[in-house]
């Protein structure tokens, strides 16, 4: 898979907040195969992990998705990518306009206009997004090579709310790398995901609260891996009615 040129190898992108431990970051991380992981410069310090979470984070050897978690308004989120970019020396940002706080949804409106500020500044945007296909040109047209459409309000675990507009923003944007972001909560979900045609799934709270993180990683890791098959192996379509599996030829005489 290609991201604004660049090649990739795991179609998984992991995100680093809420994990017991950073070492049972790290464990989860490699587990997983990612090449990509995600990290909020506004992070709290918190899971004992302090300034050296830092430096474990740079020990990883991924590559730095920075993200723009916990911004309101088109502004903050400019001040925040402009300053990951000095901090992690890169043009990638995923950025993130929060605009509800029930269900912590994109203000489309404010990501466009940041999408659009970000991109003219030479940044690489990965927009957390809905999955409105108006929304998607505009963030196209703005600059974004790649669409971020949500699963499910994030840190919800409810997988794929609406997976025919999905199908339909694969439909429409044929060539546009499609990375799912939040709310997958189980690997049947990320598998979907890969099924409906998606590029990649971005996921941080179902490997961070899973009871083991690490083996989730792995899991997630397989079922994106086993529905990106399916999908280039093209599904069978699903009928209303029985079709006998065994075809019968005349009948079976038995004397
Ligand atoms: C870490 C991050 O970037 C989240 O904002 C992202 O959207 C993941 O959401 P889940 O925690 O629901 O997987």
């Amino acid at each position: 898979m290609q991201l604004y040129g660049e090649e990739i190898g795991s179609r998984l992108l992991l995100g680093t907040a809420q994990y017991p431990s950073p070492q049972i970051l790290a464990e989860a991380v490699k587990a997983s195969g990612t090449e990509i992981i995600t990290v909020s410069l506004r992070r709290e310090g918190v899971d004992g992990a302090g300034t050296g979470f830092w430096q474990l984070i740079k020990e990883l050897g991924v590559k730095v998705l920075p993200n723009t978690a916990g911004c309101h308004t088109a502004k903050e989120a400019v001040t925040t990518a402009q300053m990951a970019r000095e901090v992690f020396g890169t043009n990638w940002i995923k950025l993130e306009v929060i605009g509800h706080s029930d269900n912590l949804q994109p203000d489309v409106f404010g990501l466009v206009e940041a999408a659009r500020v970000l991109s003219d500044e030479g940044f690489q945007v990965f927009p957390y997004t809905t999955d409105d296909l108006v929304v998607g040109e505009k963030l196209l047209e703005a600059g974004c090579e790649v669409l971020m459409p949500w699963g499910a309000p994030i840190g919800s675990g409810q997988g794929l709310r609406n997976p025919d507009a999905l199908r339909a923003m694969r439909a429409h944007f044929p060539n546009v790398p499609l990375i799912v972001d939040a709310g997958i909560g189980r690997p049947s979900d990320a598998c979907m995901a890969m099924e409906l045609g998606m590029d990649a799934v971005l996921l941080n709270t179902a490997v961070a609260k899973a009871g083991d993180p690490a083996l989730m990683g792995a899991a997630m890791a397989q079922a994106i891996k086993a529905g990106r098959q399916g999908f280039a192996a093209q599904m069978m379509e699903r009928r209303d009615m029985a079709v006998p599996s065994t075809p019968i030829l005349g009948m079976a005489v038995f004397d």
